[in-house]
């Protein structure tokens, strides 16, 4: 039976903006990185903290700073309070725009629902977590707003801070940055201890973008004017369960122990490799797909320290590339399924790190076939340590990355409790995520 709907009160609706005065109007315009994204799902994180103190102590002692942190953490990322649009007299190059003004939206809710059962393993079901992220809002005046931010509480028991970020203003890494800074902003403003942050980057002259690739990725948007509206939309399967599942250190360890023993491979067979692989292999057996399908798994590969010369950490924007894994639905399934796609990841891996624009010309076109061809996505990366986010209310008990079930994809974080674990996300429907968990115990025994 499914629990009683939750009650859901707004206690506040507002906009936070960098201090007045702080930041002059400015642009970025797009780079090829990030038209890739116009209608893509957006980057979005869930973080729950347990918070055993009322809404009013809440409301009184902490929202002010956690207003006053965000709104200084936004002078220096600017662009995620300002708007994407056209740029004047363009009818295909966007940009990033900031004027005075421009602000994020900031809601605080109270909820009525079990902290504990939302913020829980192994999972929860999807829609229920929806109360819980702000959506952006609908374009004013051909300006599309970037940035959503919302505080839920729970009485007595604990918040959760969601933030949802327009993924053509940039990618996972700048926008953990972003919250990461904002959370050791408020910490450090309520006396705890916390590193100062490194400011962004925002330099796009090194970025390669050759304009005839930006203008295609632009008419595949064109091309596919009715299933853009779709793209945006979230399709989430009806009942989805979005659930977690973490591979410990020493399964790794065992999962590469394996690979190593059942491939002469050439390759570095990192804990990412084995960790998609795993995953990956665990749904295409659960799924049961006919042997003779073409499967494809689609991962991001960081290029700011890889391009030349190579852009700093801090680079804000997207700076990532799409690197796809293509292998038969039966060689995954079969009994070397495992070690075979360890070393097609591990492959695919060793040619992006040594050319991570090999076959750039042709981006548009493959991104846009490998698409039509429901790929399995990977959001997120460990490097980007979401339980490290502490706002001064103490390390979150749970990091969802609730976008994935736009696109059923697959997020992947550093394991809050297991050291030098994988926790990986993953928005199924009831019955499948029932069979992955089969799979996935079966595996890594
Ligand atoms: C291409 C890769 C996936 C390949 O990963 P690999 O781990 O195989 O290779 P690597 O060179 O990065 O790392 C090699 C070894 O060094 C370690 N290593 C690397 N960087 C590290 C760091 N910053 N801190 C600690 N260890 C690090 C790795 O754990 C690994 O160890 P060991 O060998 O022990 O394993 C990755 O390099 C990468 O670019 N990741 C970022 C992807 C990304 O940005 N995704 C988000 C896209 S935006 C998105 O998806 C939206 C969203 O997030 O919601």
């Amino acid at each position: 039976m499914s629990p009683p709907a939750a009650k859901v009160t707004v206690l506040e609706s507002s906009e936070v903006a960098p201090p007045p005065g702080s930041v002059p109007e400015s642009s970025l315009p797009f780079t090829i990185f990030d038209i890739v994204w116009l209608y893509a799902a957006p980057v979005q994180r869930l973080f729950f903290y347990p918070f055993p103190h009322s809404p009013g102590h809440f409301l009184d002692s902490l929202l002010p700073t956690l207003k006053s942190a965000l709104s200084l953490t936004l002078r220096d990322f600017y662009p995620l309070s300002g708007k994407i649009r056209l740029r004047p007299g363009s009818h295909d190059k966007y940009e990033l725009h900031y004027v005075e003004g421009d602000s994020v939206s900031f809601t605080v809710v109270e909820h009525d629902g079990d902290f504990d059962e939302l913020s829980g393993r192994p999972g929860c079901e999807y829609a229920r977590l929806l109360h819980l992220v702000p959506q952006l809002a609908d374009p004013g005046n051909g300006r599309r707003p970037v940035t959503a931010v919302q505080v839920t509480l729970f009485p007595n028991r604990g918040v959760a801070v969601a933030v949802t970020v327009h993924h053509s203003a940039c990618d996972g890494s700048s926008s953990t940055r972003f919250i990461s800074s904002w959370a050791s902003r408020t910490a450090a403003r309520s006396g705890k201890a916390a590193p100062a942050p490194a400011l962004p980057f925002f330099d796009r002259t090194m970025i390669p973008n050759p304009s005839d690739v930006y203008s295609r990725f632009c008419s595949n948007f064109a091309v596919d004017a009715q299933s853009t509206e779709s793209i945006m939309m979230n399709l989430a399967p009806p009942g989805a369960i979005l659930g977690n599942f973490t591979i410990n250190a020493d399964q790794l360890r065992r999962l590469k122990e394996m690979t190593s023993s059942k491939s002469k491979y050439s390759f570095h067979c990192s804990t990412i490799a084995v960790t998609y692989a795993y995953a990956w292999v665990c749904l295409v057996r659960a799924r049961g797909y006919p042997k003779e399908k073409h499967l494809y798994l689609a991962f991001a590969g960081d290029c700011r320290r890889r391009l030349q010369p190579p852009l700093p950490t801090e680079y804000f924007g997207n700076c990532i590339a799409c690197y796809f894994v293509e292998a038969k639905a039966g060689d995954l399934a079969g009994e070397d399924g495992f070690t075979t796609a360890a070393r097609l990841v591990g492959e695919t891996i060793e040619r992006l790190k040594h050319d991570p624009l090999e076959g750039m010309d042709n981006w548009p076109e493959k991104y846009r076939e490998i698409r039509t061809q429901q790929p399995f996505i990977v959001a997120g990366s460990p490097t980007f340590k979401v339980y490290d986010v502490d706002f001064g209310w103490g390390r979150p008990v749970k990091v969802h990355a609730p976008s994935i079930a736009w696109i059923g994809a697959m997020s992947v974080s550093e394991s809050r409790d297991a050291d030098g674990g994988v926790e990986i996300g993953l928005a199924l429907p009831k019955q499948e995520m029932h069979e992955f968990g089969a799979q996935f115990s079966l595996l890594c025994v």
